[in-house]
């Protein structure tokens, strides 16, 4: 009985791949896991009033070492299917994903459907041993398919010019566009199929019920989902061993990416674009917190300007773009005042302290850098970007 070899033994063992953000990775720096499900590992062992121990696997292994009993419980973004369901238990599912294309933003409209990729000039990669393999070799025969064992650095081989793009998990995709800013994520919303995230147990009821008993008050209690909105927004651009400049650009490009969910909202609700008050007050109350960072006033006056600016050439594009299309309303969108401007100072702080990083340690090569880093915002976002990125640094 599972259960009660875990509470006898004082430890609950979890499977885990490190691989595979925003839910397992194993941390180079720090040498330890961490991410949204490891989180929550150490919530169930907590809730056993046992110790945590991680046991690394790889894709290939999840269900060989599984059922040769090395770990209790697989946790890090498992796919539900029916191969799996066979030899195993699945808990509760606590999350909807499918699989959806990322490829470099200049060549995303080549990539849309499974038509357009299905050719023998696409250059697919993909990480073996999982559902991205299983559903490229079901899907997609006719691409030219590399296999690349390396989950982490697979997302650099697009960027680099090495791939033409990986067909995943669409939560992966969010995150990793965000990570890499040249990347676009195809659709996320509209993913190819349809799966179900779960964690993958031995076969004991006793278990499956205590865990899934679990689980279940994770989600109803909502803890789950604020869980999965940290892991899925911020962490990893905060922790990525990546110059302070790069984190910068990375953030400027997120603020851009808000600011489309604000060019939606106003075509909806026809609200004007420029509002003088919220730039008076949010300037203002950036202005107050500069100080505290030892930032000059002017500076973080001229840096706020250029993303404003930057803002109001989108909405201006993208709103000229939607009249030109007789674009009807959008059936999905975030209210301006309480979703979206809460979003835009949540990435206002995360900039202001980013930009005291800038200029409290400026990088010998900055000027070549800055270069660099611009040009990975310009196929997407244009003159926008351009302004957006006009004073990176002082
Ligand atoms: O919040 C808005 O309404 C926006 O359009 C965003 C934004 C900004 O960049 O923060 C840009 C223009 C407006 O004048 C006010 C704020």
């Amino acid at each position: 009985d599972v259960l009660d070899d875990v509470v006898a033994r004082g430890v609950l063992r979890v499977g885990t791949t490190g691989d595979y953000k925003p839910f397992s990775f194993s941390n180079p720096v720090t040498q330890r896991f961490e991410g949204m499900d490891i989180d929550l590992a150490a919530d169930l062992a907590q809730s056993l009033g046992v110790r945590l121990e991680l046991v690394p696997t790889t894709w290939g292994k999840l269900m060989p070492d599984l059922q040769a009993g090395r770990f209790d419980i697989g946790m890090g973004g498992v796919s539900i299917n029916l191969a799996r369901q066979r030899q195993a238990q699945f808990s509760l599912p606590y999350l909807v994903d499918g699989k959806t294309p990322i490829t470099l933003c200049s060549s995303k409209e080549r990539f849309q459907t499974l038509a357009q990729i299905n050719q023998p000039s696409t250059r697919l990669i993909v990480n073996p041993g999982g559902t991205n393999e299983k559903f490229a070799r079901a899907n997609l025969p006719q691409a030219s398919l590399t296999v690349y064992p390396d989950n982490v650095s697979i997302f650099t081989q697009i960027v680099d010019g090495k791939a033409d793009l990986m067909v995943t998990d669409a939560i992966e995709t969010r995150l990793q566009e965000k990570l890499h800013p040249e990347l676009c994520a195809i659709h996320p919303d509209r993913p190819f199929d349809y799966s179900e995230k779960a964690y993958v147990l031995p076969n004991d009821w006793r278990w499956k019920n205590y865990v899934d008993q679990w689980l279940h008050l994770q989600i109803a209690t909502g803890s789950l989902k604020t869980m999965q909105a940290r892991w899925v927004d911020w962490p990893w651009l905060q922790r990525a061993p990546q110059g302070d400049l790069q984190q910068l650009v990375a953030l400027v490009n997120e603020r851009l990416k808000v600011i489309e969910d604000v060019a939606r909202s106003k075509w909806n609700s026809h609200g004007a674009i420029e509002d003088a008050e919220r730039e008076r007050s949010m300037l203002a109350s950036l202005q107050a917190d500069a100080a505290r960072l030892k930032l000059a006033p002017e500076r973080v006056q001229r840096f706020f300007e250029d993303q404003i600016e930057a803002a109001k050439t989108l909405e201006r594009e993208r709103i000229a773009q939607w009249q030109a299309q007789s674009q009807p309303p959008f059936t999905l969108v975030q209210d301006l005042k309480t979703d979206v401007r809460p979003r835009l100072d949540a990435i206002n702080q995360l900039l202001l302290q980013a930009l005291a990083r800038v200029d409290q340690a400026p990088a010998p090569d900055a000027s070549q850098l800055q270069v660099a880093l611009k040009a990975q915002l310009l196929p997407r976002w244009g003159q926008a970007g351009q302004i957006a990125t006009a004073h990176l640094s002082r």
